[in-house]
């Protein structure tokens, strides 16, 4: 697998029907080897825009990957350049986590080497569920699943890693695993990582950039202390907070209240 370095939509335009969602998206730059953080109220349109970048909903516009637009790619060649986790995994799937794993694999050949069965037990103890290989998916808890779910995407070696709150499920400790491994995995193979989040505390924390999006559009992005502000945060959720350092440097958000009696919800335009 070769090392990606950025990736740059330009006037993406995604919508349902007649309904767009997302008009006209630039978002450049999103580099290699570095962690970005998608966030934004429900129904700001993160999902949509992360299954345009896979490739999984029909989108105008360009997706460039070192220069190289990938919409044109078969749905083959594009799953050899990126991997998706959806927010919600499909249920009732009658195989074991390490036959999941091991199928992710077989299922991208770019990323098979000698030996598929040991690279797919080598991520599932990087993830800390080795001991989970042999149960079905259909006997796990929810947050197993979603760390199950990771380890299918992740032993694909994609180029651009795009994970839609896979953090969801998880208590305290999961999701700090999950989160520093998403950033040593973008650094060690040098590949794009864009996360949907809703805890910004956790975003700021693990993520090198983030973009803010309400309503379809950009409303803020750079880097934690750039993108998270109290001002963004009356503006884009309608609540009343404070952004402050903690002693490690990193951003922390106190939300005090909800600034006009009912929080920010983009799904009020829905219609
Ligand atoms: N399959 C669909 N058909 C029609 N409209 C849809 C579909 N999926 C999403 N939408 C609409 O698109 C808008 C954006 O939804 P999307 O799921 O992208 O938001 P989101 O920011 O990911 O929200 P959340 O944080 O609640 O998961 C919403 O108004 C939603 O109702």
């Amino acid at each position: 697998m070769a090392a990606a370095s950025r990736l740059d939509l330009a006037g993406l335009t995604v919508g349902y029907g007649a309904r767009r969602i997302i008009d006209g998206l630039d978002l450049g730059g999103i580099l290699a080897s570095s962690v970005t953080a998608l966030v934004g109220p429900n129904a700001a349109g993160k999902t949509t825009l992360l299954r345009a970048m896979a490739g999984l909903i029909p989108s105008r516009g360009s997706i460039r990957l070192d220069g190289r637009e990938l919409s044109g790619l078969d749905p083959a060649g594009y799953a050899r350049e990126v991997a998706y986790m959806p927010q919600t995994l499909p249920p009732r799937v009658s195989l074991s986590v390490f036959e999941a794993t091991l199928s992710a694999l077989q299922s991208t050949p770019s990323a098979q080497d000698t030996d598929p069965k040991q690279k797919s037990l080598d991520v599932l103890r990087r993830l800390g569920i080795a001991d989970l290989a042999m149960r079905g998916l259909d006997e796990l808890s929810g947050g197993q699943r979603q760390l199950a779910g990771l380890a299918q995407c992740l032993v694909r070696q994609p180029r651009v890693l795009l994970l839609d709150e896979p953090t969801s499920a998880l208590d305290i400790r999961h999701q700090l695993t999950v989160m520093k491994l998403a950033g040593d995995v973008a650094r060690e193979r040098g590949i794009v990582v864009v996360v949907v989040l809703h805890d910004i505390a956790l975003a700021a924390r693990w993520c090198d950039r983030i973009v803010v999006l309400s309503q379809g559009h950009i409303v803020s992005d750079g880097t934690p202390a750039q993108a998270i502000t109290p001002a963004m945060l009356a503006g884009v959720y309608g609540v009343e907070a404070r952004v402050e350092r903690c002693s490690h440097g990193f951003v922390q958000v106190m939300v005090d209240a909800v600034r006009d009696g009912s929080a920010r919800d983009d799904s009020a335009r829905a219609g």
